[in-house]
């Protein structure tokens, strides 16, 4: 049985990572974390009653549980040490939280290469949304004009979402860095043009109902093409967690983008 941990575990990506956790046969939740927390077990909160597993408020209290997999759906900031603290302590790091820089990624899968740990962070890790960011990148060779679309629940704290900006890296890899749109234009109100990453605009939805939607619109004459993505149900995360925890232990590096697992 793979031993794991959820850090995150009272968010909504991080309890559904703990339940999928708890399904699994192959899998043993060791403890779960979350600097805030008051509880001593998980079956203190209630839509965890019956299924024990330490609770962690202390970083180094929680190698006492000896995870194997650190599984992390937290915020930027904690998840970039949270990820550091992993990696140091031969623990496998599955990361879904998003905000990492550049060159975090860099300097973690430097640290992975050195302590011989694999683990994989991940802006998304559902299959849906794995291909639209591979069918993106495709168009882009033929249609060089396009915008991106993301549109998230309203609790969500980062924008643009991590899957946008990663999108937006895949078609600077093949259309370059390529200003979009007329350029004499002026935004008579600020940001109407949206964020800018190499030239691909971002525009960035936050409303009730939705969970997480993305649209990449490629323009070309007298012809579009709109790739478009929906994510109806946190349980879609699921399959590719719970593949990257099967997996990262085999590799001795630190992948960014689930697409290196498949
Ligand atoms: N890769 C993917 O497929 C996906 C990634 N995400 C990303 O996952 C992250 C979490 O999203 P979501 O679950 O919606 O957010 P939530 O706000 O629901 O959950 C975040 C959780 O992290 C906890 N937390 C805060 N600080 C720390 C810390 N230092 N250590 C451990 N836990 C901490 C919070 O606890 P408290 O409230 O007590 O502060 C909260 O319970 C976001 O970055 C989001 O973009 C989301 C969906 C899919
Ligand atoms: O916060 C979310 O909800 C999501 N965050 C990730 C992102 O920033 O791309 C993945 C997905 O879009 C849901």
């Amino acid at each position: 049985m793979t031993k794991i941990l959820v850090a995150g575990f009272k968010g909504r990506m991080g309890a559904t990572a703990t339940h999928m956790v708890l399904k699994n046969a192959d899998f043993e939740l060791v403890g779960v974390y979350d600097p805030i927390a008051t509880e001593k077990d998980l079956a203190e909160i209630t839509e965890f009653a019956g299924q024990h597993a330490p609770v962690f408020n202390q970083l180094e209290a929680t190698l006492a549980a000896k995870p194997e997999i650190w599984i992390d759906f937290t915020i930027p900031k904690a998840a970039v040490a949270n990820t550091q603290f992993a990696l140091e302590h031969q623990i496998s790091p599955v990361v879904g939280t998003t905000g990492f820089t550049a060159d975090d990624i860099k300097n973690l899968q430097a640290l992975a290469k050195q302590q011989k740990v694999g683990g994989l962070i991940a802006p998304n890790f559902s299959l849906s949304a794995v291909l639209m960011m591979q069918f993106s990148k495709q168009a882009a060779k033929y249609f060089p004009d396009v915008e991106i679309i993301e549109m998230h629940h309203d609790n969500k704290l980062d924008a643009p979402s991590g899957t946008a900006i990663k999108t937006a890296e895949m078609l600077a890899a093949v259309r370059g860095d390529k200003p979009q749109g007329n350029p004499d234009e002026k935004e008579s109100i600020p940001g109407a043009r949206g964020a800018n990453y190499a030239g691909v605009r971002i525009h960035s939805v936050r409303l009730p109902g939705l969970i997480a939607h993305q649209q990449v619109q490629f323009g070309g004459i007298g012809e579009g093409l709109t790739i478009r993505q929906d994510t109806y149900d946190r349980e879609s995360f699921m399959t590719g967690v719970a593949l990257a925890c099967r997996k990262v232990r085999a590799t001795d590096q630190l992948y960014d983008g689930l697409e290196y697992l498949l």
